[in-house]
């Protein structure tokens, strides 16, 4: 029997990009909202309460008040928003965290789907904290370049209406330093202090890339560039859908150039290491509406149901 799922904010931009995974997956029965309706309380409780799986693909608030509508205990809901990402009662979506996390995704109905420049900064880091190479005070900073599909529907027609050329620059955003994505990044990965987290959108539809540099005199005593390499390796060895790419490979950069959508149209995250002797910066790359955030929920939806996990999805 097919899986009854549904999607509220089936319009928005990571809503449609998860219709275009589940609509070809025979395991799973769509339940579709009449798009008249797609703001309606009433309709959207009923199918969120009909639906083995629920995804919300809506803003915060309106997250919050889907949450609130759900009574059916066997109904799961994947969470895309920032909503509940550090919430108690929710399971952060990111299979690759740390090992048990799947079976926390499959024993839970609440699952927060990851932010798209913090699955790939927690991907980058968590790994070299655990092996004990990267101090967990210590001071760190981070840039990330996204594609402008990122903000969703309202900065695609933005970019869209750009006759003029105004946003052909990238154009750094959160300089507060405030992203809303840093209590996630803190929490999952153990650091004492929030990154320093300045994010850049530029005139490309999708692609990201977080960086992350990091002096090798502050690290343990006597880590080197190959050993980084080796906690990334040794801790990604079986999963699916990371690569961790040798430092050493011509193919990282493209006449010195680094291609920020060179992950685009998968669900994989690749990592790089680039510097020299003294300083090194790790670099996790993906598809802000894939790994970032519609391939990331397929992902976690299958892990959840209990199916092969790379079913519908390309590594
Ligand atoms: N885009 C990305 O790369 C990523 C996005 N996310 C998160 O996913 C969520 C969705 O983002 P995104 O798809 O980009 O946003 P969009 O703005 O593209 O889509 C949001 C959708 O939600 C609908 N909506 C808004 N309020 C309600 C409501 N009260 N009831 C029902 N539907 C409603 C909108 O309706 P309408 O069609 O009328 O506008 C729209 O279709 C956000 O929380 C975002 O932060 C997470 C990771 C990455
Ligand atoms: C270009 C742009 O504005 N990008 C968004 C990130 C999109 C995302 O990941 O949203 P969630 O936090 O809901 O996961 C931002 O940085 O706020």
């Amino acid at each position: 029997m097919a899986f009854k799922v549904y999607v509220d904010g089936q319009e928005g931009t990571t809503g449609l990009r998860l219709f275009d995974y589940l609509e070809r997956r025979d395991d799973i029965e769509l339940l579709r909202i009449d798009s008249a309706l797609r703001k309606d309380p009433a309709e959207r409780a009923r199918l969120l309460n009909a639906a083995d799986v629920a995804f919300l693909c809506l803003p915060d608030a309106a997250s919050r008040e889907a949450a609130a509508m759900v009574d059916n205990p066997d109904t799961c809901l994947i969470d895309a928003s920032t909503a509940f990402r550090v919430a108690d009662g929710w399971v952060y979506g990111l299979p690759e965290l740390a090992p048990g996390q799947r079976e926390k995704i499959r024993a839970s109905k609440r699952i927060a789907n990851v932010g798209c420049h913090a699955s790939a900064f927690i991907l980058a880091v968590r790994p070299l904290v655990d092996a004990g190479l990267l101090p967990a005070d210590y001071p760190l900073t981070a840039t990330s370049i996204t594609g402008y599909s990122g903000g969703g529907k309202s900065m695609i027609a933005d970019y869209d209406a750009d006759a003029d050329g105004v946003l052909r620059a990238p154009r750094s955003y959160a300089l507060g330093l405030e992203h809303k994505h840093l209590p996630e990044m803190q929490r999952y990965v153990g650091l004492g202090l929030a990154p320093v987290f300045v994010p850049t959108v530029g005139p490309f539809l999708k692609g990201l890339a977080v960086t992350v540099p990091l002096h090798l005199s502050h690290l343990k005593a006597g880590t080197g560039a190959d050993d980084l390499y080796q906690a990334l390796r040794e801790r990604y060895a079986d999963e699916p859908f990371v690569r961790v790419h040798a430092p050493d490979d011509p193919a990282n950069l493209d006449g010195g150039f680094f291609d920020v959508q060179g992950s685009n149209d998968t669900n994989r995250v690749d990592l790089f290491l680039f510097g020299n002797g003294e300083r090194q910066c790790v670099v996790a790359r993906l598809d802000n509406l894939g790994k970032g955030a519609a391939g990331a929920a397929v992902q976690n939806m299958n892990v959840h149901l209990g199916v092969d996990e790379a079913t519908g999805l390309t590594a």
